[in-house]
């Protein structure tokens, strides 16, 4: 950049400001809610001490729900939206472009299938971009040799493929998605001679997925195919998926002017790894599976940038590496950028999104604005880092990285050398005295190890960026039942929870170094599991106390009323257009108030509770992988939009009997009301009637599940009969 007048931009940010009257609104549903702290403090029952407690309870979960409803508007208020001009990034830098090294984690063949774990793989080699220059590295934490033996069958389906994908410049370049959407031409004669290629390639690709679904039933690989690569010998020493030693296989060498695909081009480096493990030597699960790929891909191709990805997240967008470039290679603001995050959108979300998965609102709505804010934090996959980023290096305007030099690394042994070099690397006793784990790499001890990893990289000055191209940049798969649905964001709601309490969380090494305004953008994750209080509070108590007679809401027919009636309304009204406006379905928003309560009332809780327990040292941090297959029952439930309940858990009893409790307080409610002539009781209690009336509404699958359903996803019988007696006695209580 000669000139600093004609320097033009890789990227642009514009910000969207609301429409005033949108902000209007808002403040509209504040003044509601203000009017509500005023209700609550100047009607406080003086009378009787269950009415008084009650009271406050109500209070105290109504000013919760006001702080959140606080956090999630301040987000909202001026979002921001990126542009990147990729012309202009290989107008400058074609030759210059930076290695890139992606990492793609496994953990288990049979909940990750090796089918879709390689088309994630063959998508991500497929990338626009300079194939010398990239290298895609597979961390196998599962020690699988089914899934060795897919990564072996993609290196030479590659070799069609890449080439393939850059002729007809297709999308996405995932072959399982590709030729699903993929249709015959009719009347195009260009299209005709395409077609042929891609009939060709399909059948290539449906012979491959057959011998790798074959190899798969049969759990084992035979000795044929264990005779065509030297890296099946591995195996003879592995004993189990916790006790082995560490296995490389670099099955693409980029650097080899041998390995070429079948139009004379090169090919990306395709390495396998699956790091030591001991029983004695805890794993980390996947930040150690990251931290061994840090460390691997250092001797291999030490590209300056790393992209991870889950294994089951394919690149539905080709030029989504570019695009992460036009950020950290701007000459003007590039230098602050450390990370660069692309949302999580699901593939297999249904139409009205069942389980409300698709977290459409979250990344369309909420991230633009924490964008704005400072900066979203880092959430797994589809995150391209700086590779000194993760190796610690505070933010510091003296590290402008000039690309031109960092291209030039040369690696001389030879590919087996580099494998035994490597082995050392991803050994259990590597980590052993060194700051891995703590000062390096990803952090360890966290249930959300990238989120907890994000922060501190944002503690040490560098900026990130929120990046939500028009054509999604990833596709991935969402859990296909209720309880795996909730299991997930346990784990979530825990880890966040957890970054929030823990010393290098915001309260302690955070708050200095974070703007305000993003710490509470944050606060709407870290709190995820602080919810379950206030939530579980007025799904039960107001019904309780319609049973026992007392009142908790203004009268129906005093003028209060409207502000409740106000604040609930308008803010539902709020969220249902923006959930319509991301896509969404009416039935589908309707759904998404479900999952909203059950994740609050259950997940949220458990997650609450399993953070404090293992603070006081009772729990270890433990990794509940989501399964990406689910029986084919189950399978058609989920297409059928059925909820999926079917096995006996813990979560399943508090819903149940939170459901029935609302069933018999809502029934008692009709009664009273019924046999009252005067019609006292309907203006006393008709608020927390059509409460308790709307939370049986909402249940209606769950009362189909406990009595009306004979299909295995149906409530188990011992959930059933534990919750009547819990919720039987809860209401005879309330009675007594
Ligand atoms: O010991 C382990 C456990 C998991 N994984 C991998 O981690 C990824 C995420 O696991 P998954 O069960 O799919 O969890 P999700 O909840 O779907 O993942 C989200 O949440 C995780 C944190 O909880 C992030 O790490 C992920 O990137 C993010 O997509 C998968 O590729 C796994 O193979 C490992 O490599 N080793
Ligand atoms: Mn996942």
């Amino acid at each position: 950049m000669g000139n600093r007048s004609d320097y033009l931009p890789l990227f642009e940010t514009k910000s969207s400001r609301r429409h005033f009257l949108l902000k209007l609104y808002v403040l509209s549903i504040f003044a509601a809610i203000c009017m509500i702290w005023v209700y609550r403090v100047s009607y406080l029952p003086v009378e009787g001490v269950l009415e008084r407690w009650t009271w406050i309870g109500m209070f105290f979960a109504e000013l919760w729900f006001s702080f959140y409803w606080f956090i999630t508007h301040l987000v909202r208020w001026n979002p921001i939206y990126r542009y990147t001009f990729r012309d202009r990034l290989s107008r400058r830098y074609e030759k210059d472009l930076p290695r890139v090294d992606i990492f793609v984690c496994t953990v288990d063949p049979e909940m990750e299938p090796p089918i879709m774990v390689i088309n994630t793989v063959l998508s991500m080699m497929a990338y626009d971009y300079p194939p010398e220059k990239l290298s895609v590295y597979l961390s196998d934490d599962g020690v699988s040799e089914l899934t060795f033996y897919g990564m072996l069958e993609a290196s030479r389906f590659s070799k069609y493929w890449l080439p393939f994908c850059k002729k007809f410049n297709i999308e996405p370049r995932s072959p399982e998605a590709y030729f699903q959407t993929a249709l015959e031409p009719l009347d195009d004669p260009v299209k005709a001679k395409e077609w042929l290629f891609i009939k060709e390639n399909h059948k290539l690709y449906g012979d491959m997925k057959n011998r790798i679904e074959v190899t798969s039933k049969l759990g084992q690989v035979s000795e044929e195919i264990r005779k065509e690569h030297k890296g099946f010998s591995e195996w003879d020493s592995v004993s189990s998926p916790r006790d082995h030693l560490t296995i490389v296989q670099i099955l693409i060498d980029g650097r080899d002017p041998q390995t070429m695909d079948n139009e004379g081009q090169h090919l990306p480096t395709l390495v396998y790894l699956s790091r030591e493990k001991r029983p004695q030597y805890p794993h980390n699960f996947k930040a150690g599976a990251m931290n061994a790929l840090i460390r691997v891909s250092s001797r291999i191709s030490k590209g300056p940038i790393i992209m991870n990805v889950d294994c089951d997240m394919y690149s539905n967008n080709s030029n989504s590496l570019r695009d992460a470039l036009c950020f950290f290679m701007d000459e003007e603001k590039g230098h602050e950028i450390g990370y660069i995050q692309y949302p999580q959108a699901m593939e297999n979300v249904t139409k009205n999104d069942l389980y409300g998965n698709s977290l459409n609102v979250i990344f369309e709505m909420e991230f633009p604005g924490i964008d704005a804010n400072g900066g979203p934090m880092y959430i797994g996959t589809g995150c391209f880092h700086r590779r000194v980023n993760l190796c610690e290096r505070k933010h510091s305007n003296e590290h402008i990285v000039d690309w031109k030099r960092v291209t030039e690394i040369k690696i001389e042994q030879s590919a087996r050398a580099l494998e035994e070099e490597c082995k050392v690397l991803a050994s259990c006793t590597y980590e052993e005295n060194t700051q891995w784990g703590k000062e390096v790499g990803l952090k360890y001890g966290y249930l959300l190890d990238d989120g907890m990893t994000g922060f501190s990289i944002r503690c040490r000055g560098w900026r990130s960026v929120y990046f939500n191209p028009e054509r999604k940049a990833f596709l991935g798969l969402a859990p296909t039942t209720l309880l795996q649905t909730l299991t997930q964001h346990t784990r979530w709601s825990e880890g966040e929870f957890q970054i929030l309490l823990s010393r290098h969380g915001p309260f302690f090494d955070g708050y200095k170094k974070i703007p305000l305004k993003l710490l509470l953008s944050y606060c709407i994750y870290f709190l995820w599991a602080a919810n379950c209080f206030a939530t579980l509070y007025y799904v039960i108590v107001p019904s309780l106390c319609l049973l026992r007679g007392i009142s908790l809401f203004p009268k129906a027919s005093s003028a209060w009323i409207q502000a409740f009636a106000y604040a609930i309304i308008a803010n539902r009204a709020y969220g249902l257009v923006e959930f319509l406006c991301c896509d969404g379905t009416f039935q589908g928003w309707w759904n998404d108030q479900r999952i909203w309560m059950f994740k609050r009332t259950t997940s949220y809780l458990f997650g609450f509770c399993d953070t404090i327990l293992k603070m006081l040292g009772f729990a270890n941090p433990a990794f509940v992988v989501t399964a990406k297959v689910a029986s084919e029952d189950a399978s058609e439930r989920y297409e059928q939009e059925i909820m999926e309940f079917g096995t006996p858990s813990p979560m399943f009893n508090i819903l149940a009997t939170l459901a029935l409790l609302n069933m018999f307080s809502f029934a008692g409610g009709i009664k009273t009301v019924i046999s009252d002539a005067e019609n006292k009781v309907l203006d006393l209690f008709a608020s927390q009637i059509i409460l308790s009336g709307l939370i049986v509404l909402i249940n209606l699958p769950v009362y189909q599940g406990l009595f009306f359903r004979k299909d295995s996803g149906r409530i188990p019988n011992s959930v059933t009969y534990k919750s009547l007696v819990v919720s039987v006695l809860a209401c005879s209580i309330a009675l007594y």
